[in-house]
């Protein structure tokens, strides 16, 4: 390799390699660095390319020409001296006759390349960024010198490369987080160790009622009132990088026009070049207090009505003096004395959440919380955070942390209807709960202590589903502590006469009117029934009456359900009276069930119960589905 004059003179040609190129980035950067070689190389041309992978070409970042710059050269790597670089991971000298070795690149012919040098450029990672090179239109002889020369110019255009690869990258992070910040819905200040707003999104900026270029630079104090700028700088002083404070609702927050509002924040803090620096999200939770209130406001109001309601109908009484019911009251004043769990068992309708309200209010607890769950009635994904509460996020829907049921009822008693029915997996937790007096939130690790005392019922067998194995043993027997049995009513004999003037008086007062006492008919008609619905059938019966009758006797007969009631014959006295949609369904429904029994069951064939009514077996059995008739 003949060395060019200039070449010869090793400082200088370092000079010229940071000459123009130490002050200089980017495309200058690059155009002073290409220059130079070729001038240090004595060649006629030089380029630096970044490597484009999706469309396997060569893109120059600068080219250097027989003098001038050729702009937005790109040129396919396949068949030229350059693909040889980048297959080769390494430099690569064509010192002669280059264009015999590539007669497929068009370019060396009309450059008149006659020689080559290329090296790659690497990044970090040690993929190919792309190559420098150097091309000359005579023979490029081999020279030690010149090739190291060679490599510390490609060494600075790697460095540069990497350097504009980072600055890329950071520039698509940067505008990821501008793109987060501004579509954020949350207010987003980020402060510097100082507390001076070094950024603001445009959420904050509609909360302060600011724009964010007055916002950046204030303190703290300036947006927040009162003693909360101290206080967010002492949660900012306890906070170390990467860690997290949720601040529920100690902050008030100050507009530009000084109205303030109370604001929901996340603390973080992260750390950049030693500098602590702060994240406030802010909410503005003035419509979720609002909204707190409101709720509360209307849980009273349900609260006092449910006491008149209670007070009208009677509910908050237990009445009877049947002994089955005076041994009962006596079992319930025992009892409330203590924390004891108590299981009530009973049909349907016979009073047992009664009961669990009288346990509570003849108990010391009367004067907190008597807290209501209703197993059956949640649906079986939500009892969990319905019992133990949920941190904000603990599950899709859960905007915000909610106490569940356990907590609402420390020091005062919860009431678990329909006991029965809650999931296996539930009855483990609640197991948990009864025996450790502790539980988790859902979605979070710290552990909450409740003092409740247990009131659970259910018409459910429960012994029975525990041979079944759909109920715990070891939950049964936790809660079977202190059972209570609340009779039927149709054995408490003369309690149903007592329960029915009670309730004729009551409802005759609600509708304003005035009633007799009830006849010894009425009270045969009462005592014959069998009252699978209870005392809750007894209540709807008498309000029936009471509508189906317009003078002073109440309607029973035809109150009554068919079933205990003679179906109205042509011949009777009333016998015109018009029969209500619901009478008439009932009148079918005591049919149907006449017929199925008649026919043992059995619908179609000669003998089943479609022929006795008259109709086909199909219209038989819709019928029955429609009525809900069971076989
Ligand atoms: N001894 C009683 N004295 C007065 N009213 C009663 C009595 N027992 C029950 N009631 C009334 O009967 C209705 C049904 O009672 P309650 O809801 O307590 O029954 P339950 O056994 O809990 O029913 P379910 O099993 O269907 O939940 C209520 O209106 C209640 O006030």
């Amino acid at each position: 390799m003949t060395s060019p004059a200039m070449a010869t003179d090793d400082t200088r040609a370092l000079r010229l390699v940071i000459e123009g190129t130490v002050a200089e980035t980017g495309s200058e950067f690059f155009r002073a660095l290409v220059k130079n070689l070729a001038e240090v190389m004595g060649t006629a041309g030089a380029w630096v390319t970044e490597y484009l992978p999706e469309t396997n070409r060569l893109r120059a970042h600068a080219f250097w020409l027989h003098g001038a710059f050729l702009d937005h050269f790109e040129h396919p790597i396949p068949d030229t001296p350059c693909e040889a670089v980048l297959v080769e991971r390494k430099l690569v000298h064509y010192p002669d006759r280059i264009v015999d070795l590539y007669p497929d690149d068009p370019d060396l012919k009309t450059l008149n390349a006659v020689s080559y040098l290329g090296v790659p450029l690497f990044d970090a990672a040690g993929e190919i960024m792309g190559h420098l090179a150097v091309m000359d239109t005579k023979p490029l002889p081999h020279d030690p010198r010149l090739v190291s020369l060679f490599e510390i110019f490609a060494a600075r255009a790697a460095a540069e490369c990497r350097r504009l690869q980072t600055e890329q990258l950071l520039r698509a992070r940067e505008e990821q987080v501008s793109a987060l910040l501004e579509s954020a819905m949350d207010g987003i200040v980020m402060l510097d160790s100082e507390l001076k707003i070094v950024r603001a999104n445009p959420a904050a900026e509609r909360l302060f009622a600011y724009e964010a270029k007055d916002l950046i630079g204030q303190e703290a104090k300036w947006f927040l009132a009162g003693d909360c700028a101290r206080m967010l700088d002492g949660f900012t002083r306890d906070l170390a990088a990467g860690q997290q404070r949720w601040i529920p609702s100690q902050l008030t927050v100050l507009r530009a026009d000084r109205s303030r509002f109370p604001a929901e924040v996340t603390l973080s803090c992260f750390e950049r070049r030693g500098d602590r620096f702060f994240t406030l999200i802010l909410r503005n939770i003035d419509e979720r207090l609002e909204a707190e209130q409101q709720i509360a406001r209307l849980s009273s109001e349900a609260e006092y009505l449910r006491d008149a309601l209670a007070e009208e109908s009677g509910t908050g009484e237990l009445l009877g003096k049947s002994r089955g019911m005076l041994e009962l009251k006596a079992a319930i004043q025992q009892v409330a004395a203590t924390d004891a769990t108590v299981l009530v068992n009973g049909e349907t309708g016979t009073g047992k959440e009664l009961v669990a309200r009288a346990v509570h209010v003849s108990s010391p607890r009367k004067h907190k919380p008597l807290i209501r769950v209703n197993c059956a009635a949640i649906p079986g994904t939500l009892i969990e955070s319905e019992f133990f509460g949920h941190e904000k996020g603990a599950f899709t829907g859960a905007v915000a942390k909610r106490e569940g049921r356990f907590a609402l009822a420390d020091g005062g008693t919860l009431f678990l209807d329909e006991v029965g029915e809650l999931p296996l997996d539930l009855q483990a937790k609640l197991l948990r709960v009864l025996q450790e007096g502790e539980f988790e939130p859902l979605g979070s690790a710290k552990t909450q202590k409740v003092d409740v005392r247990v009131v659970a019922a259910t018409n459910r067998d429960l012994s029975k589903m525990v041979a079944e194995g759909t109920f715990r043993e070891d939950l049964y027997y936790r809660l079977n502590v202190f059972p209570l049995v609340v009779p039927p009513l149709r054995e408490r004999g003369q309690d149903i006469a007592l329960l029915a003037s009670s309730y004729q008086e009551r409802f005759a007062k609600r509708m304003g009117r005035r009633v007799d006492p009830l006849h010894p008919e009425d009270v045969r008609r009462l005592t014959a029934h069998e009252w699978p619905g209870n005392i809750r059938e007894l209540q709807n019966v008498i309000e029936r009456a009471l509508i189906l009758s317009p003078c002073s006797r109440i309607d029973l007969r035809h109150a009554m359900p068919v079933t205990a009631v003679e179906i109205p014959a042509a011949n009777e006295n009333d016998a015109t009276r018009v029969l209500t949609a619901t009478e008439l369904a009932e009148v079918e429904r005591a049919n149907l069930k006449r017929a199925l029994e008649a026919a043992k069951g059995k619908i179609a064939g000669k003998d089943g119960a479609a022929t006795l009514v008259g109709i086909p077996p199909s219209t038989f059995s819709s019928r029955m589905k429609a009525l809900g008739i069971e076989r």
